[in-house]
């Protein structure tokens, strides 16, 4: 015998009714014995409730009410049964309807609603919704019964949530079953009292029935089909990656059902439990999926935990004083005070200490909460051993459940590892020792963030998710897109790491999208999609969406965006960039941004601001982590400036040379920045403070490059026609240069606590000399590295090497959420 039971929505519609006639019919088919439990039609239970509050108020409008739940029988007895076998169906519905009609009419006159009416009332949703439905498969030819529940399932007089007499009710359904083989169509919900006066089975009723039914005559399996694909990892509506959970154990089940996933109400489904019948969760729109098994144990699992799930909305009630430390009955008195009030706690928490309870409850009940404990802990409060009792609102619960969680280390730390580098901060905590649940009260504007979080760090198997927002789309800024995009299947495979760019930005449209752009369009959607830019809705954006592992990425070389580099950090996103701006201003804003960094356990990485994509700013890190002392630094770090000298001959336009730099991507945005020297200073500058040094800008001494009227020149073009009239310049030096067999270098140096930049002309001896191309070189002379001093050489400018440079950092912040 299998059990099987159809709820409201499954049975709301005549398409859906179909489905589910489907169903039985495929059962019958293959042979099995089967009896089925039906809901009322979705809806039809609550209104049902209103019409009889309209009743006791005299609100005749109930009427109108009745008729429409008579029409939603009607129509599916017109859509499923065959004409000629209506009428009598028609005329059986109009009965019950006549019946519920008379019944009402007692109500509206005594203007009183008793708990044993109001079941009598609800009775007729099942009542209905069955007795059509069975009269749909016999006129197919299957051969069913409708079977009132009333005559089988006994209760005590408990209207509302009556308790089951189960000696009896099994008798009765084991008799009754014993009598006949035709498929019983049972309905859910109802039993009676010994009087035979109607009752109801409280929350979860049907499925209640379900469960008594294949307790009392052993069944092999109950299935209970609803709307969803059986029990999920999470609510999707609030974490779009969660996924079905195949098998699930009855614990977990309760603990995540307590928590928020109304899929099913298992305690409802104890009488199979301990019959040790295994339930199925089916999806009636969606046959074919497996769906969740629920029984004494799961199979193996590749997660340590199986379901997240949450209550939004929860109080925290906090009792706290110095009176209550060692004090025998405090907590004792506090949970009997909340129970003779019929207070549900959610969750409770105290401390080693003893100095405070705290417990959840619902917040509609916190005010009530707060007075009765006011007085009742009167006494205690006027002698100062309890403070006033403390209520905090706009807070969530998380539930992390699973048996896998039992005697194994390190969930707990991955939780709130988590939650800290995504700023979550963690109100109250409970564990019960089962270690099956932990659960965390946060704030409620993190909870989607938090829930997304927690998904995506324990359910493995799924890519760590990176949300980026970009701004500037330039040179930079749009190589990065292009690596990013080729990248994804590797970073998936290989890194589990899956990167959603969710907002880019230029001088002129921003573009938001919290699904992720599509990296092979997000061009195109920023012209047709996007919104003229502004910086500061851009930067509020960014943090109104409280998106987990948030990485805002600035590929400008702009001024005003660094000020907003601090708050963000502050909202636990990190930052990364190859602007140099930031890091080269005032050494206090410098610190600062770092030191925001390590208090929020966010990321701040900008090894592109030296050298584009080479290690240099990881170098000096490193060898400062490990304690190495920095005696000298000897540099060249100027792509643009390296190409030139290593481009420029006599007869050709420097200025010509200057526009092959630019156009090669080896300048900066502006490229009087690279000819000043004003870019080299910034990374001297950089690399003096990251190897311990606090210098300020003007520390940096430059020996002018460039004559006064190419540095004065206010725009660039005209900067451009400075170049052009200053060519024989240029070629002076060059000649002279050469003259002494020297080749000319624009060389950064730091030691003693000043560094200092000029042209320079060096010779073949110099480890300088030989530098091609745009090749930046450091030299790095430190208590470690003092006889031969530690050398980093390469291509440090131009799109590719930088845009990878900033890749790599984006990547190493996915490892370390990981
Ligand atoms: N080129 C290289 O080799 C290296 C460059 N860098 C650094 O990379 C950064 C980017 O350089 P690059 O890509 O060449 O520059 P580009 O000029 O090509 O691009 C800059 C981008 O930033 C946008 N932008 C500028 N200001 C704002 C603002 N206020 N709000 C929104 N968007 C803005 C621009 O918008 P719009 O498109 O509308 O103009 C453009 O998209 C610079 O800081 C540079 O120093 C670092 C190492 C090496
Ligand atoms: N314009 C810079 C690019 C890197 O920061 C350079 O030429 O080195
Ligand atoms: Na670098």
């Amino acid at each position: 015998m299998q059990v099987l039971k159809f709820g409201g929505t499954s049975v709301g519609s005549v398409e859906s009714i179909k489905q589910v006639l489907q169903i039985i019919e495929q059962h019958r088919q293959q042979g099995n014995s089967i009896a089925v439990v039906f809901s009322a039609m979705g809806g039809v239970t609550n209104q049902l409730i209103e019409i009889g509050r309209m009743a006791t108020t005299g609100d005749t409008d109930y009427m109108e009410l009745v008729r429409r739940i008579e029409d939603r029988h009607f129509n599916v007895v017109k859509a499923l049964i065959p004409v000629k076998e209506q009428g009598k169906v028609f005329a059986h519905v109009r009965g019950i309807i006549n019946e519920l009609e008379d019944l009402l009419r007692g109500v509206s006159l005594i203007r009183e609603l008793t708990l044993r009416t109001h079941d009598l009332i609800t009775s007729f949703g099942e009542r209905l919704s069955t007795t059509v439905i069975a009269e749909a498969l016999k006129s197919r030819g299957v051969p069913a019964q409708f079977l009132d529940a009333r005559t089988v399932i006994k209760t005590d007089a408990q209207f509302g949530q009556a308790e089951v007499n189960y000696t009896l009710t099994n008798q009765l359904i084991q008799d009754h079953f014993a009598k006949t083989t035709d498929i019983q169509l049972v309905t859910g919900f109802i039993g009676s009292t010994e009087k035979n006066e109607t009752t109801t089975l409280g929350r979860g009723g049907s499925d209640y029935t379900a469960s008594i039914i294949g307790a009392a005559l052993n069944a092999i399996l109950i299935d209970i089909w609803t709307d969803v694909d059986g029990m999920m990892t999470a609510d999707p509506r609030k974490v779009p990656n969660a996924f079905n959970i195949p098998t699930i154990t009855y614990a977990e089940a309760m603990e995540l059902s307590h928590f928020g996933a109304k899929v099913i109400y298992p305690p409802s489904l104890q009488p199979a439990f301990a019959r040790n019948i295994p339930i199925r969760v089916l999806n009636t729109f969606n046959p074919e999926h497996e769906g969740t098994v629920v029984s004494r144990t799961a199979e193996r699992r590749q997660y340590t935990i199986t379901g997240i799930s949450s209550i939004d909305d929860i109080a925290l009630v906090n009792v706290q004083g110095s009176g209550m430390i060692g004090v025998a009955g405090v907590s004792a008195k506090l949970f009997g005070i909340l129970a003779t009030h019929k207070i549900s706690v959610i969750l409770i928490s105290q401390a080693s200490s003893e100095h405070s309870i705290c417990f959840a409850i619902d917040p509609r009940g916190a005010e009530q909460v707060k007075q009765i404990l006011d007085t009742e802990f009167a006494t205690e409060i006027a002698h100062g051993h309890i403070d006033s009792i403390a209520i905090e609102r706009e807070l969530s619960v998380i539930a992390t459940v699973g048996e896998g969680m039992r005697k194994s280390s390190g969930i707990a730390g991955k939780l709130f590892s988590v939650l800290g580098k995504n700023g979550v901060n963690i109100v109250a905590v409970a564990q019960g020792s089962s270690e099956i649940n932990i659960s965390v009260v946060i704030n409620k504007n993190n909870l989607s963030k938090a829930l997304n979080a927690l998904h995506n760090i324990f359910f493995q198997s799924e890519a760590r998710m990176l949300n980026l927002f970009m701004v500037g789309t330039g040179l930079i800024g749009k190589a990065l897109l292009n690596q990013i995009h080729a990248q994804t299947d590797y970073l998936r495979q290989e890194k589990l790491l899956r990167i959603c760019v969710v907002g880019v930005a230029n001088t002129k449209k921003m573009l938001l999208d919290v699904k992720g752009l599509e990296l092979d369009e997000w061009h195109e959607r920023q012209l047709t999609d996007g919104v003229t830019t502004s910086l500061p809705a851009f930067i509020e954006k960014i943090k109104d969406y409280n998106l987990p592992n948030s990485v805002f990425i600035d590929c400008t070389s702009d001024k005003d965006i660094v000020q907003h580099y601090e708050s963000l950090l502050d909202a636990n996103i990190s930052v990364v960039t190859p602007n140099k701006v930031a890091n080269s201003g005032p050494y206090s804003e410098y610190r600062r941004l770092q030191r925001t960094a390590l208090n929020r356990g966010v990321k701040f990485l900008y090894e592109t601001n030296v050298g584009a994509g080479l290690p240099i700013i990881n170098t000096v890190q490193g060898l400062m982590t490990a304690g190495d002392r920095f005696l000298k630094i000897e540099a060249i770090l100027s792509g643009t400036l390296s190409f030139i000298f290593n481009t420029f001959r006599p007869g050709l336009s420097f200025a010509d040379v200057v526009r092959e730099a630019k156009e090669k991507g080896y300048t900066e945005p502006d490229p009087r920045d690279d000819l000043s020297g004003q870019d080299v200073a910034r990374k001297i500058l950089i690399l003096a403070r990251e190897a311990g040094f606090p210098l300020e800008p003007d520390d940096v001494t430059i020996n002018n490059l460039l004559p006064k009227a190419c540095l004065d020149a206010p725009t660039i073009p005209a900067f451009f026609e400075e170049l052009e009239r200053n060519n024989d310049y240029f070629e002076n030096l060059l000649t002279q240069a050469e003259a002494r067999g020297e080749k000319l270098r624009f060389v950064a140096a730091f030691e003693n606590n000043k560094a200092v930049i000029e042209l320079r002309s060096v010779g073949p001896e110099h480890p300088f000399y030989q530098l091609t191309g745009a090749d930046n070189i450091v030299s790095f002379t430190t208590e470690r590295y003092k006889e031969r001093p530690l050398v980093v050489k390469g291509p440090g400018a131009g799109a590719e090497v930088t845009a990878a440079g900033v890749f790599a950092d984006v990547v190493s912040i996915g490892s370390y959420l990981a």
